[in-house]
């Protein structure tokens, strides 16, 4: 079975419970939800080939012709991580539950953790691939970047599914996130375990989307605090730091 892969490359991982970590990144094509702030492009069928880092770390890159093989992709994360220790390999997108197969077949490849960067709208598509991921990193979507549009069942389902792994949420908040949107996202979460660490990441302007004061994001984080034991303020690290 073969994939488009849009990019592979080695960075700091900047969001999250696992910033700073080295990771290798694997970009898959494809999106099912359209987030306002997106700050990636993702388009399916856009990209005939993957543009790879030549050595990590060196901003210099190979063109590999997609699609790809997952041993053909792992062949490319074992040269990095033969080259530097990388702590996870993260396969992210788009969307990259959208190609669950391939992530189960690339998850069995490689030899380093897998850290899957995941929108938790597709609980049906983690099923087939949690027995094989080490860490995931679900988002909790707003309906105020979605035009309305709510994720709460596939929210709470994914949650359930991901019992026991290594989970954390995570929220992108902005100038609109409204209060009720809020609480309910953390309520799902709560309801399912209130230990799970929350991150509350604060949009990179884009897409007319703004963040919320300083002050607005402890007052985000003391509002997440009355529902969860771990709540943490963290924005997107590799962005400040002009890394991939
Ligand atoms: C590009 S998405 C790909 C993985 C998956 N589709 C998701 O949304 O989690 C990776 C992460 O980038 C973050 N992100 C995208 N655009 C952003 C922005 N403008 N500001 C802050 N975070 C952003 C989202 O939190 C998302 O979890
Ligand atoms: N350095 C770095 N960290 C990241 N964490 C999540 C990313 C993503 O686009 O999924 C990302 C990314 O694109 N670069
Ligand atoms: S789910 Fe992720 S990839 Fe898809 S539009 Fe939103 S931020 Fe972008
Ligand atoms: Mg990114």
């Amino acid at each position: 079975m073969k994939e488009n892969v849009i990019e592979i490359f080695s960075s700091v991982q900047g969001e999250g419970k696992y910033a700073g970590c080295r990771q290798v990144f694997i970009r898959l094509e494809g999106c099912n939800i359209s987030c306002r702030y997106c700050d990636t492009e993702h388009m399916t069928g856009k990209h005939d080939v993957c543009i790879v880092e030549s050595v990590p770390g060196s901003h210099e890159y190979v063109e590999i012709s997609n699609p790809m093989t997952a041993e053909a992709v792992a062949a490319e994360v074992k040269r990095f991580t033969d080259n530097v220790p990388h702590q996870a390999v993260s396969i992210t997108g788009g969307e990259p539950l959208l190609h669950a197969e391939f992530v189960r077949e690339l998850a069995k490849h490689v030899d380093v953790p897998v850290f899957l960067e995941t929108n938790g709208t597709l609980p049906e598509k983690l099923k087939q691939v949690v027995d094989c991921v080490d860490i995931i990193s679900m988002d909790i979507k707003l309906p105020s970047e979605l035009n309305g549009k709510t994720y709460w069942a596939e929210h709470r389902d994914f949650l359930c599914t991901a019992k026991g792994k290594d989970i954390y949420c995570k929220i992108v908040l902005t100038q609109d996130t409204a209060k009720e949107e809020f609480e309910k996202a953390c309520r799902i979460i709560s309801d399912v375990d209130d230990t799970i660490l929350l991150i509350l990441q604060p949009v990179t302007p884009f897409g007319g989307a703004e963040p919320p004061s300083a002050k607005e994001m402890l007052q985000w984080q003391a509002e997440g605090l009355k529902f969860l034991k771990n709540v943490r303020v963290i924005p997107q690290t590799h962005v400040m730091m002009g890394q991939l």
